[in-house]
């Protein structure tokens, strides 16, 4: 180990064993990546920040021999971040790790070897000890963006998707490459950040998955691939119209071949629908919402673009922004719920439409197994759950007001909000009938168990006049 290790081991000792099984709670993290790419920096810049509490500390690192680890507290987990001289040093522990940090020198990227041999490296890893890190998240750091001649995270993200086998191996890891600064520091928090609410989320879904009924299943109505309907049928009512959406279908059609679509052909052989379906890094057409930073997931949202999947978590987001934008703007409340329900609208329809025709696509094209490869859950829409949700949003941020200087993300908001998570909170107020029932499909139903809890000023009270079947009348 290097001296740092030996330096500050005191302050963690007993050091854990590289053979040790991590703590439950523990997150063992690897990092990866070239030589001089910087993973002592980053781990001993976060060591001091977050496990002395001395984020300005100035310190000298030297070549690792093998490895270093430190114990380092984030939120309410605790990292055990292990970082090798040379990923071979890694191998015989992989099977103890949840997450695999992977290092790239941004400048020295510009080269084209050796950003070819970083993505090689990577791809070793994966196709070699796939099996042990089935559950890892991954993550590749763009580092020493304070260069002036380093390559942007976005640019070296594209050449990683470009190559399709790493993009396969990539895929189902939760993968993302984050630009940041080990030297300055800048973008080492969004790093935890982002595993912080992954692993949270992950935790969550796992009690859920145990207890029953499901209680992190959303209580909106959702068709999954399992669920859904056969080809041509959408997840309502039967006999009901199509969703009141201000463009027709036509239109959104032409706007999905727009977005192109032919990127996406399900029949294409050298790319299968699995592929084609799952797209995992935010520079896809057709992106996944949780790769998407607040800021793109609502200009994509803003436009109606077809996303590849939209979720009850996307939904709390997506009101989660909304609101916030209203306090920064003074928008009126009711043009903003407008918008985002036209919106949500035209995208659940494309997200139908699209789905629709690819499995047509690969009908026609005899691929049976295309047919079984929709997995993600979708909501449909409802007018009714769609703005008892975004009151409950409106009512935690009431409750847990974001400060000024705190982190804005909707990632860390909703780590303050647990109560957002319950799948079932709506039943406090609504019976399932009214809840789900047709009616409340295109216009709002008040509660009818007992009145939602204040979370508007009363200026804000009611929604009626934006144009929407809304009456939205809060009694607190
Ligand atoms: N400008 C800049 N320099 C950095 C950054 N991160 C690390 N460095 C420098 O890059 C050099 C290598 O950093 P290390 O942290 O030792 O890199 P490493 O990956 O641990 O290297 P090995 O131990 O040899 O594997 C040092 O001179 C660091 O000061 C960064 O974000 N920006
Ligand atoms: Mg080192």
């Amino acid at each position: 180990m290097s001296r740092f290790s030996g330096l500050f081991s005191s302050l963690w000792s007993p050091r854990p064993s590289q053979d040790q099984t991590p703590e439950e709670e523990d997150v063992t993290v690897r990092v990866l990546g070239a030589r001089g790419s910087g993973k002592t920096s980053f781990l001993y810049k976060l060591y001091f920040k977050h496990a002395v509490g001395t984020p300005d500390e100035a310190f000298d690192v030297v070549r690792t021999d093998q490895h270093n680890v430190e114990s380092i507290p984030y939120l309410n987990q605790m990292y055990e971040i292990w970082e090798y001289a040379e990923m071979a040093q890694s191998i015989p522990h992989l099977s103890k790790t949840n997450v695999i940090i992977f290092f790239v020198d941004s400048v020295k990227c510009s080269h084209p070897t050796v950003a070819e041999k970083a993505r090689d490296n990577m791809l070793w890893l994966l196709t070699q000890y796939g099996d042990k890190l089935t559950d890892a998240i991954i993550i590749t750091v763009a580092n020493k963006q304070d260069e002036k001649d380093a390559v942007s995270a976005q640019d070296i993200g594209d050449e990683w998707m470009k190559d399709i086998r790493l993009r396969e191996a990539l895929n189902g890891h939760q993968w993302r490459i984050f630009p940041c600064s080990a030297k300055t520091g800048d973008g080492l928090d969004a790093i935890l950040n982002y595993l912080s609410s992954t692993i949270e989320n992950r935790q969550l879904l796992r009690l859920s998955v145990s207890s029953a009924p499901q209680p992190f299943v959303t209580n909106l109505d959702r068709h999954s691939s399992s669920s859904r309907l056969p080809p041509g049928a959408v997840a309502r009512p039967a006999g009901q119209s199509p969703s009141p959406v201000d463009e027709d279908d036509e239109d959104i059609r032409r706007k999905l071949r727009h977005q192109s679509l032919a990127d996406f052909a399900p029949t294409s052989r050298e790319r299968p629908l699995s592929q084609a379906r799952m797209p995992i890094t935010p520079w896809e057409d057709m992106p996944n919402p949780y790769h998407l930073s607040d800021q793109d997931f609502k200009n994509w949202y803003d436009q109606g673009r077809v996303f590849l999947f939209f979720d009850y978590q996307s939904l709390i987001r997506i009101s989660y922004i909304y609101l916030r934008q209203i306090e920064r703007t003074h928008e009126r409340r009711s043009e903003a719920t407008r918008r985002l329900l036209n919106n949500l609208r035209v995208i659940l329809r494309s997200i139908e439409l699209f789905e629709q025709d690819a499995k047509q696509a690969s009908q026609n094209d005899r691929n049976q197994r295309a047919t079984t490869e929709f997995a993600h859950e979708c909501i449909t829409y409802s007018e009714t759950q769609t703005l008892f949700w975004l009151h409950m949003v409106s009512y935690c941020l009431m409750r847990n007001p974001v400060l000024e200087g705190e982190d804005v993300s909707f990632e860390h908001f909703v780590l303050r909000c647990p109560e957002l998570w319950d799948g079932e909170l709506w039943r406090n107020y609504y019976s399932y009938k009214t809840f789900h029932s047709e009616r409340g499909h295109l216009e709002f139903i008040a509660p009818d168990k007992k009145p939602l809890p204040n979370a508007f000023k009363s200026s804000s009270l009611a929604l009626k006049g934006s144009g929407l079947n809304i009456d939205y009348q809060i009694v607190s």
